[in-house]
């Protein structure tokens, strides 16, 4: 086998494959293992979300959209969000968004009733990425688009400049979405499949405890989907949990630990690899 290239394409591309072969640099390869052991070290501390018996019913409808649905995700855990279009996987991640009306009492963040956590901290530490993500584009550039949510959470007025560390993250991911290239371009002006990875990526700078993806691999190709993988499994082994959304689970069943199965509202939790 040869790999030929330069260091960052390397990782970026065969990474995965290096770590399995043992062939990563020392450093990255310590780095790693101590992902894991904060990782299970921050299990140890209990659930960071959980759901128990939560029945949702939107004003006027006849049947619930959610109908007794239970789930606990521990730090660092990657869980699919999967089932037939209508059976429920939109409005349970906006309910964990707070983005419908909250039912009390069903809805736990790190041991405390989500409806109690300030939205301020919800923000901070769960990252959502919208199926449309023309939805959530709001810069002109596609670095300062990457930058918008660094800019709102540090509190940065326009022209003000972004710390070093989180101008050298963006750089990376940029580099690592094969992104790089267009980030003076208009985000409107690029592809779909690198409009997801653009949202994806800026949903990374600042490191979050819970990504929720709704449909990060829909429309896009074999390379775009290795590079997500990729940058998941990057945010996972830094303790990060994933709740990913999709109708395409073959991409990620090796990767994820649950397989959440939601149908007419109902929802079965399966543990991959059992
Ligand atoms: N705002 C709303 N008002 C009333 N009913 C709604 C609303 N949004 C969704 N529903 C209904 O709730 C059910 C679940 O919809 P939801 O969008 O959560 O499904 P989904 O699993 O995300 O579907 P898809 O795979 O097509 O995205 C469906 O029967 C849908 O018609």
């Amino acid at each position: 086998m040869l790999f030929d290239g330069p260091p960052a394409e390397l990782l970026r591309d065969h990474g995965a494959q290096l770590a399995g072969l043992g062939l990563l640099p020392a450093d990255l390869q310590a780095g790693a293992a101590a992902a894991r052991r904060a990782r299970a070290a921050q299990r140890e501390a209990g659930p960071l979300l959980e759901v128990k018996g939560l029945t949702f019913t939107y004003p006027g409808a006849v049947r619930p959209a959610l109908a007794d649905v239970s789930l606990s995700l521990q730090p660092g855990e990657w869980a699919l969000l999967v089932g037939s279009n209508g059976s429920g996987k939109t409005t349970l991640s906006q309910l964990l968004m707070g983005l419908q009306p909250l039912p009390r009492g069903r809805l736990f963040w790190r041991g405390r009733d989500l409806f109690r956590t300030p939205v301020e901290q919800l923000a901070r530490e769960i990252g959502y990425v919208f199926q449309q993500p023309e939805h959530q584009m709001v810069a002109s550039s596609v670095w300062e688009e990457c930058l918008f949510g660094v800019r709102a959470q540090l509190n940065l007025r326009a022209g003000q400049e972004i710390p070093r560390a989180e101008r050298e993250r963006a750089e990376a991911l940029l580099l690592q979405a094969g992104l790089w290239d267009k980030r003076e371009d208009s985000p409107y002006l690029l592809s779909g499949g690198e409009k997801r990875l653009l949202s994806v990526i800026a949903q990374f700078i600042l490191p979050k405890s819970l990504y929720i993806l709704d449909e990060p691999t829909a429309g896009t190709d074999y390379r775009g989907i290795q590079i997500l993988l990729e940058l998941c499994r990057q945010q996972a082994a830094a303790g990060a949990a994933l709740l990913v959304i999709t109708h395409d689970p073959q991409w990620m069943e090796e990767d994820a630990d649950l397989c959440c199965q939601l149908e007419q509202g109902n929802m079965l939790v399966r543990r991959l690899g059992d």
